[in-house]
Formats: structure tokens, sequence, C-alpha cells
């Protein structure tokens, strides 16, 4: 395909879209704009865009399409922006937000002007922002959920996934009102409950100094994405109130529950309260990347002598192997314990456990 394809918003999703249209197709132009100017001048760097605009009806007037890829309360309000300009008639206007009934409900305005709005939602990111840590593979295998209605040609729907194929993502149809039940109790229920768990945790930290020392392995797993933009959480917990209060109430009833458990001291029922967990966590797609993206770690027993790390990711380097992540288990003080290496794909860890193993004597495995 060819054309001018306009992202609106250049951070981790709208950087990330950029790649995986040019990488598809090679003879688009690709215009961006963002509200902060460093970041449309980091992403012209980058070579994430072609050409950076001045402002949305500068980049909009002549796009074929347009993803608007900003925190989903600022996303409602360039809707209405872009319903407000002469557009091409054929142009498609999709979005990438974590919430869709109020986004889709905004996009009425396009719609009653002939424009064809797609509702967008890849189910892949990161606790990451911004345009530099885009990547052309973080949709790989992910849903990529769509929320056209009935009067939603068919043939856009097509046109749409046609100008998105680079994402290499699974699509998938829902109505907004569904996206906003499931990705409530998947993505932005869990987004709640590790920042609890980081408040108290750090409420708790002022009166006892080792915690944050001994905030470890299981800790870091279970709060990862609390480290993500507090912003674009604000702006998914207003637009997702409903549901997200539901969830609360029930997760109250649940810690009640398991609170009975603990005061009557009824290990049979509290070891069937964890079984039962682990059985369905463990049941969950592995290799799909959705909701539960997948992490392909490696776990290297390393000893502690200066230059151990730079030393395997050499080995890594020298086999042309990608990694995505990389962090040393602090379990142990003055130690280094234990490296942990995660990579985008499970070929990806297999070789380098092959290639760790040739180099070195250290010893690895898939989990602690
Ligand atoms: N981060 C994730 O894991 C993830 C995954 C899927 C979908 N999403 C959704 O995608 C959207 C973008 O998320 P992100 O992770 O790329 O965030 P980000 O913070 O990395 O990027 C958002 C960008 O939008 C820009 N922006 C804000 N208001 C704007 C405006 N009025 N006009 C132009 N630009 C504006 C910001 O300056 C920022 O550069 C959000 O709606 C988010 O809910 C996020
Ligand atoms: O992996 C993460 O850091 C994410 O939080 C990604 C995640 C999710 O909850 O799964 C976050 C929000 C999006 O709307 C989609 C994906």
């Amino acid at each position: 395909m060819n054309g001018r394809v306009f992202i609106i918003g250049l951070g981790l999703i709208g950087g990330s879209l950029a790649l995986c249209i040019k990488k598809a197709h090679q003879d688009v132009t690709i215009i961006g704009f963002d509200i902060n100017r460093e970041q449309a001048r980091l992403a012209k760097m980058l070579g994430v865009i072609d050409e950076a605009a001045e402002n949305i009806p500068d980049g909009a007037l002549d796009a074929d399409l347009i993803i608007v890829s900003a925190p989903v309360n600022d996303t409602k309000s360039i809707i209405q922006a872009l319903a407000n300009l002469a557009l091409k008639p054929n142009v498609i206007v999709t979005d990438t937000g974590s919430t869709k009934r109020t986004i889709v409900e905004t996009a009425i305005n396009l719609k009653e002007k002939g424009i064809t709005f797609i509702g967008g939602h890849p189910m892949a990111g990161s606790h990451k922002s911004g345009v530099s840590a885009a990547k052309e593979i973080l949709f790989e295998n992910a849903f990529y959920l769509l929320t056209p209605d009935e009067n939603t040609p068919a043939s856009k729907v097509e046109e749409l996934k046609k100008w998105l194929r680079g994402t290499n993502a699974k699509f998938l149809t829902v109505t907004p009102h569904n996206h906003d039940y499931v990705t409530g109790i998947v993505s932005h229920f869990p987004h709640i409950i590790a920042a609890s768990i980081v408040r108290q945790t750090e409420k708790l930290s002022e009166k006892e100094q080792l915690i944050p020392r001994l905030a470890a392995g299981g800790f870091r797993d279970i709060t990862r994405i609390a480290s993500s933009s507090p912003k674009m959480w604000k702006d998914i917990l207003l637009q997702n109130r409903e549901v997200l209060i539901e969830l609360l109430n029930r997760w109250q009833d649940e810690m009640n529950t398991v609170k009975e458990l603990l005061e009557s001291g009824k290990g049979k029922e509290i070891y069937e309260y964890f079984s039962l967990a682990k059985q369905f966590r463990d049941g969950l797609p592995q290799k799909e990347k959705g909701a539960i993206p997948s992490f392909y770690d490696l776990f290297v027993d390393v000893p502690d002598y200066p230059g151990v790390v730079a030393e395997v990711i050499g080995y890594l380097a020298r086999e042309k192997i990608s990694i995505t992540n990389i962090r040393i288990l602090e379990t142990r003080e003055d130690i280094i314990g234990v490296l942990v290496i995660s990579f985008q794909t499970e070929e990806d860890r297999e070789r380098a456990e092959k290639c760790i193993l040739s180099y070195t004597s250290f010893s690895t495995s898939y989990g602690l």
C-alpha cells in the first residue's frame, strides 16, 4: 500500500506502529505529531517518522490513514478536533486506546461527517513510555482488538488490517462494551493491584528500612506494571470506572475470604486456594502474547567477578541473539546471584541457553 499515514501521539505505541507500517509498506510517508515537541523531534531523529507535522490539521488533511495514539482522554479531544476538519472522504481513522466505549461514542462525530472510524487496541505493550521504547516487534503474535460497528464497511476493516499487517498481530473484533469489561479484568484491574501493593510497601518501609532491600523476585514480578505511565493509567481508570468499581467490590470479597481462611487457620482450604490459582495460571496460553505477555526469561547463575554481565551479553551478541531485557536478581547482598535475560521468542531463549552453555560453565534454567 502507499499513501500518507498520520500518527498523532508518538510514544511507545504510536512509534511502534509507525515502525510496523513502514516495514510492511515501504512506499508510505509517515507523518507524526506529538504535543510534546521533543518526542516528535526524537521520532524524526530515530527514523520512526518521515516528517513531523506542525499541528493536527497539517498532518490530517491529506492523510489516508490517521492513527490516534495518545492517552485515552486526549484521544477523545483529538477525535473531536478531527471531526471539525475537512478530511479526505476515504480516510480511515483509528486509535490505540486501552478503553473503547467512550472513545467510540466520541467518534460518532466523525461518522456523522461520513468518515470511517474503527476503534483499535493492540493488546501488547510495556511499562515503558515514549518513542525511544518503540519497537517493530512489539505486537508480534499479540491480539489486536478492533471495534467496527454494524455500519462499518467490511472493506474498510480489511483495509485497516492491511495497513497494520506489519504488526503480525492477530485481529479480533469485539464490541466496545465487551472490550472494556474484559480488558478491565485482565489489564486495568491488575494495574490497580500492582500500584496498591507498591503503595502499601512504601508506607510500611518508612518504619522498616530492610523492606526495599529485600523486595526481590516475587515483588518485582508482580509490580513491574506499577512503573507504567501514571497519566495513561489515570485516564484509563476514569474511562472504565463502572467496571473497575465492580471489580474492586469483588476483590474486597475475595480478600475477605482469604482473611477468614487465615483467621480460622484452615490449612487445607489455603492450600486449595493456591492450588486452584496455580491451575488456572498454568493453563493460560503460554506462547500467545495477549493480556498476559509472554516472557521468555533465561536464568543464569553467575559467579561474582567484575565484567561477568558484559561477558555473557558479549557471547549472545557474538551469536546475534537479541535480548529484550536484562536484570540481576538481588536476593543476596554483595553477591551477583542470578542474571535474568529476557527474549522475545522461545527460539531465541533456546539459542541463548545453548550459546551460554557452550562458552561458559554457568548453570541455566527457565525459572527459579
Ligand atoms: N503502554 C501500553 O502498554 C499500551 C498498550 C496498548 C495500548 N496503549 C494505549 O495507547 C495509547 C498510547 O500509549 P503509549 O504507551 O504509547 O503512551 P506514551 O506515553 O508512550 O505516548 C503517548 C504520547 O501521546 C502524546 N500526546 C498526549 N496528548 C497529546 C495530544 N493532545 N496530541 C498529540 N500528542 C499527544 C504524548 O506527548 C506522548 O508522547 C494510550 O491510549 C494507551 O492507553 C498503551
Ligand atoms: O506489559 C505491560 O506492561 C502492560 O501493561 C501491557 C498492557 C497490559 O495490561 O497487558 C497494558 C495496557 C494496554 O492497554 C495493553 C497491554
